[in-house]
């Protein structure tokens, strides 16, 4: 049975208008309210969490959607602490949104360098619609992502492309991680025990 414990704390990041709180609510909502609810920005942060089985691993994933105003970038150090993955949310029509992006990288390398980078391009449904609305090329933001080694994805809240998949790699790269570990523990475990026994007199 799965506990509500949450075992990968998942964070997103960027700047304000980016798409953050769609980005969540289309995960874990299956809905998209841009085009009936005005705009409201995020005030502090939102928490919600949903449970995923990946490979026979049942996982909650608790989701951070942080206020990407400036006025309260300084809290989000409170958010990202303790956070297994990242997500940097841009705006692929507004380029002073990736531009922020690196801000971010900087930060979570600083304060959080085991927090796993994930780059989301967001409202790619606006740039299929209209070509000519692209702020950021995608070899640009492929570069970026190169650099930081993580991975990218273009999504839409509007339509659902791509974030079902983002969540699944994070909960999947999370999982694959926390094999290994415990993995590397049990061995570790294993070594010590040979160790105790070889000094043993008693053996
Ligand atoms: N067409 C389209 N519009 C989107 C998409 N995602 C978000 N929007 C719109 O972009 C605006 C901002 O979206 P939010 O999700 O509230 O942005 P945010 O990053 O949470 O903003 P803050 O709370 O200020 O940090 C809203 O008007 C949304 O309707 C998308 O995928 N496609």
């Amino acid at each position: 049975m799965a506990s509500n414990k949450v075992d990968a704390k998942v964070v997103l990041l960027g700047k304000s208008y980016a798409g953050k709180t769609c980005l969540v609510e289309r995960y874990l909502k299956d809905r998209f309210l841009g085009e009936t609810v005005p705009y409201q920005n995020t005030i502090g942060a939102a928490y919600g969490a949903k449970t995923v089985n990946i490979d026979g691993h049942s996982i909650v994933i608790g989701i951070w959607d942080t206020a990407g105003s400036e006025r309260y970038e300084a809290m989000s150090r409170i958010y990202y602490r303790g956070a297994k993955a990242a997500i940097l949310c841009f705006d692929l029509t507004d380029k002073s949104s990736f531009d922020r992006i690196r801000f971010w990288i900087g930060e979570l390398h600083q304060h959080e360098e085991n927090c796993k980078i994930y780059l989301c391009a967001t409202k790619c449904d606006l740039v299929e619609e209209n070509p000519e609305r692209r702020a950021v090329q995608d070899s640009v933001a492929k570069a970026l992502a190169k650099d930081c080694m993580a991975n990218i994805y273009e999504t839409s809240s509007k339509t659902g492309k791509n974030i079902d998949e983002l969540f699944e790699k994070i909960a999947e790269d999370y999982v694959k991680e926390k094999v290994a570990a415990d993995e590397l523990e049990q061995e570790a475990i294993r070594i010590a025990e040979i160790g105790r026994k070889a000094h043993c007199p008693c053996s």
